[in-house]
C-alpha cells in the first residue's frame, strides 16, 4: 500500500530522515518506535506531504505521490492524527468532525453527515456530539483527533503518539477503538511510545533511529533486539 523508497530529508546539516526504504502491506498495523527527535513526526510529515524530501519517492497504492500538495494525499486515501490535538474548539464535536468529511474527504455536505455520526458513534464520541471541542476531556480529545482523520475517509492512517498522556483506562478505551479498526481492515502505521498499547494492536515493529530503521519485524522480536534495547528501550526511564 505505502512504499518509501530512498528517502531523505535533511535540515541544513542535520539529516534527519537518511535514504529510508519502508513498505506496508495492507492491512497491517505497523508501529514505530524511536528515541525523542528520531524523525518519527517529520517520517508523517513527508509521507503526508507537509514537508517534501530531499530525495527520494513515496509510492501510495501504486501511485508517486511526493509532490502532491497535503490535502491532495488526504483525499487520495491518507488520514492522519497529530501529536497534539488542536481541534476548532468553538464549535462541536460534530461540527469538527463534519469539516474534517467535507474538506479532507471531499464529501458533499450530505455524505458527510452521515459520515460525521457513523464515525462518532465508532469513536465513542456521540454522547457528546453537540459540546463545544474546546470542552473536552484529554481521551476526548484523542478520540476527535482519530474521528476526524477517519471521517476523511482513509486507506491508510497514521497515528503519531495517540495513545501519550492518558491513563490505563483511557488508553485500554482508545485501544478497544483502534482493534476495532484495525479488524475492520484499516491499514495503520502509529507512532508510540507506549509500548504495552502499541505491541497489544501492532503486526509488525520498526525502530528509527540515526536517520534509519534499526530493527524491523515482529514485535517480540524487536522489543528483544540488543540494538533497540540499548538505544531505546535503555534510553526511557
Ligand atoms: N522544520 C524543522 N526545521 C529544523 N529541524 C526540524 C524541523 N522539524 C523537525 N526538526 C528536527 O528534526 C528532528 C526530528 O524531529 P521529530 O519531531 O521528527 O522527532 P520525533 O522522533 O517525532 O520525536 P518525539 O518522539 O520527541 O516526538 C529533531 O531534531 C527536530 O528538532
Amino acid at each position: 500500500m505505502l512504499q518509501l523508497s530512498g528517502l531523505s530529508l535533511h535540515f541544513g546539516a542535520l539529516h534527519v530522515l537518511d535514504g529510508l526504504d519502508l513498505a506496508v502491506e495492507e492491512g497491517e498495523v505497523l508501529g514505530v518506535l524511536g528515541p525523542n527527535g528520531a524523525g518519527k513526526t517529520t517520517l508523517f510529515n513527508v509521507i503526508t506531504g507537509v514537508y517534501r524530501p530531499t530525495a527520494g519517492e513515496v509510492v501510495f497504492g501504486g501511485r508517486r505521490i511526493d509532490k502532491l500538495r497535503p490535502w491532495h494525499r488526504c483525499r487520495a486515501g491518507i488520514g492522519r492524527t497529530f501529536q497534539v490535538p488542536k481541534p476548532f474548539t468553538d464549535i462541536t464535536v460534530f461540527e469538527n468532525v463534519l469539516t474534517a468529511a467535507v474538506h479532507g474527504g471531499g464529501q458533499s455536505m450530505r455524505a458527510a453527515a452521515g459520515r460525521a455520526a457513523e464515525v462518532l458513534d465508532l469513536t465513542g464520541l456521540a454522547h457528546c456530539a453537540r459540546q463545544k471541542a474546546g470542552a473536552l476531556s484529554l481521551l476526548d480529545l484523542k478520540r476527535l483527533e482519530l474521528a476526524k482523520a477517519v471521517a476523511c475517509g482513509p486507506r491508510l492512517l497514521l497515528l503519531d503518539e495517540i495513545a501519550g498522556g492518558l491513563t490505563d483506562h483511557e488508553c485500554g478505551t482508545l485501544l478497544e477503538i483502534l482493534h476495532g479498526l484495525r479488524d475492520r481492515g484499516m491499514t495503520i502505521v502509529w507512532i508510540e511510545h507506549v509500548i504495552h498499547a502499541l505491541k497489544s494492536a501492532a503486526t509488525r515493529l520498526t525502530v528509527l533511529h540515526g536517520g534509519g530503521f534499526i530493527a524491523d519485524g515482529a514485535p517480540d522480536a524487536v522489543l528483544a533486539d540488543p540494538k533497540v534495547q540499548e538505544i531505546y528501550l535503555g534510553a526511557v526511564d
